[in-house]
């Protein structure tokens, strides 16, 4: 069913839905369009249309193609709809889903044209601020890149701070999808363009993984990780790809590669993966079926860094693999409870306490099984001791007896050396008289 939208566009119909809207395919003056109509709740918000139409021209100038270009902003009656580059083809969220990983060049260079979109937007002066799998278009009606990848494009620019406008002020909230949460988001300071570069790297590991580095179980937790734990290894990884996803993932933002350097660097390392395949991740596994060094079998499910340490300790393969897309927390949506696609996350900042508690307990989780590795170890090496001196005091006892039975049987040797210790362990060995005089 065809609608008009502002006096330029007519949509007809639906090509898919978001928590702060639905998307549908349109038609424009200059051909075909996709259009954004943000839900009734946010259109029907004075600070977030005054945000909108503030935001218009830093939107709407962002011109790179490696950014789903926004054509036009309209206020209209209820409606607030963003009018963008329609895309041909799927979103990177629907293709992880599909194939679990993707092989090292593919995601490379797949991350690498977000990088270059990211590098344009910051030098606008453009914060993201929810970059994920969800909010990259694969555009399939482009040549292909390198090995085949496909042209990835960075969408839904300026939503996340669209969507948070009416909430800013409320300095102990934070807006996001957790698993891809900059450190320093957690910890209050202001998002500049190093946490889209934090989100980024999560989404290449991801796209190599299958799973994100930080993700898995409640949303304190995973808040917690992105602050106080270090980056769990993949095992299999190239180490190219390696060093660059750790320096993105440094929890110092002034540490991290910039937009363009991480393309770059990324672009260096496409020959060296060409024709490596995807890695061989176990299959996924029910959460109750993961073990993790010093856990009880049975126990509540281990983090993901727990359980890729326990691949890289034990060769199990004992990780879980993310079943479908992030699920962050949304303000107020409507619907949001039914649709796990929901985005643009507020949800309250930990206090410093609560953090400390976080770390002292992720400590207290790390050292654990570690502990419990090296007691392990020493009564081991206690026990081989033991053992040793025991066979030693055996050996001398059954040299002695044997010497003794050759002494008294003048010279006569035992057939079975097992009788000869039996013997001298005997009370005469011990310088017990024996013998009819012997005391009872
Ligand atoms: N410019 C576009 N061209 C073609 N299809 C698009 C375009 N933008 C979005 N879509 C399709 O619409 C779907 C919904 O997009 P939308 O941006 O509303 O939600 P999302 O990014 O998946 O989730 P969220 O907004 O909750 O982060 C996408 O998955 C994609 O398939």
């Amino acid at each position: 069913m065809a609608r008009k939208i502002g006096s330029r566009y007519t949509v007809h119909q639906v090509i898919g839905r978001g928590s702060a809207g639905t998307v549908w395919l349109g038609e424009g003056p200059d051909g075909p369009v996709a259009v954004k109509l943000l839900r009734e709740d946010l259109a029907g918000d004075q600070v977030l249309v005054g945000r909108f139409v503030q935001e218009r021209a830093a939107l709407t100038s962002l011109d790179h193609p490696r950014v789903v270009g926004v054509r036009d902003m309209v206020v209209d009656g209820d409606d607030l709809a963003l009018v963008m580059e329609l895309v041909h083809g799927t979103d990177l969220r629907s293709r992880l889903e599909r194939e679990g990983v993707l092989s090292p060049q593919a995601a490379a260079s797949v991350i690498a044209d977000v990088a270059d979109g990211l590098a344009a937007a910051h030098a606008a002066g453009i914060v993201h601020r929810d970059v994920k799998p969800e909010n990259v278009m694969l555009d399939l009606a482009a040549p292909p890149g390198p090995g085949g990848a496909p042209r990835a494009k960075l969408t839904d620019f300026g939503i996340a701070r669209l969507v948070d406008a009416p909430r800013r002020t409320r300095a102990t909230r934070i807006i996001g999808t957790p698993d891809y949460l900059a450190p320093e988001i957690i910890e209050g300071l202001e998002p500049r363009a190093a946490v889209d570069i934090y989100a980024l790297a999560t989404v290449l590991y991801e796209l190599l993984a299958g799973f994100t580095p930080f993700g898995g179980g409640h949303t304190g937790a995973v808040l917690r990780r992105h602050v106080t734990e270090s980056v769990p290894p993949v095992p299999g990884l190239p180490d190219g790809l390696w060093r660059i996803i750790s320096e993105c993932l440094a929890k110092a933002p002034a540490s991290r590669l910039r937009a363009a350097e991480l393309a770059d660097r990324l672009r260096e390392q496409l020959p060296a993966l060409a024709g490596l395949p995807p890695l061989a991740l176990p299959a996924q596994r029910a959460p109750d079926e993961l073990a993790a060094p010093g856990r009880q079998a049975g126990a509540e499910p281990t983090t993901l860094a727990e359980a890729v340490y326990a691949e890289a300790e034990t060769g199990t393969g004992a990780h879980r693999r993310r079943r479908g897309p992030a699920v962050p927390l949304v303000p107020a949506a409507p619907d949001a409870a039914r649709d796990a696609r929901d985005t643009h996350t507020s949800l309250r900042r930990p206090s410093p306490q609560e953090l400390a508690g976080y770390a002292a307990q992720s400590r207290a989780q790390r050292t654990a099984p570690a502990a419990a590795h090296r007691n392990g170890r020493r009564a081991l090496v206690r026990r081989r001791r033991m053992l040793a001196v025991l066979l030693a005091v055996v050996l001398l006892l059954a040299g002695a007896a044997a010497a003794y039975s050759a002494f008294a049987g003048g010279g006569h040797r035992h057939g079975s050396g097992a009788a000869a210790p039996a013997r001298v362990l005997g009370p005469a060995a011990q310088g017990v008289p024996v013998g009819p005089g012997a005391p009872g």
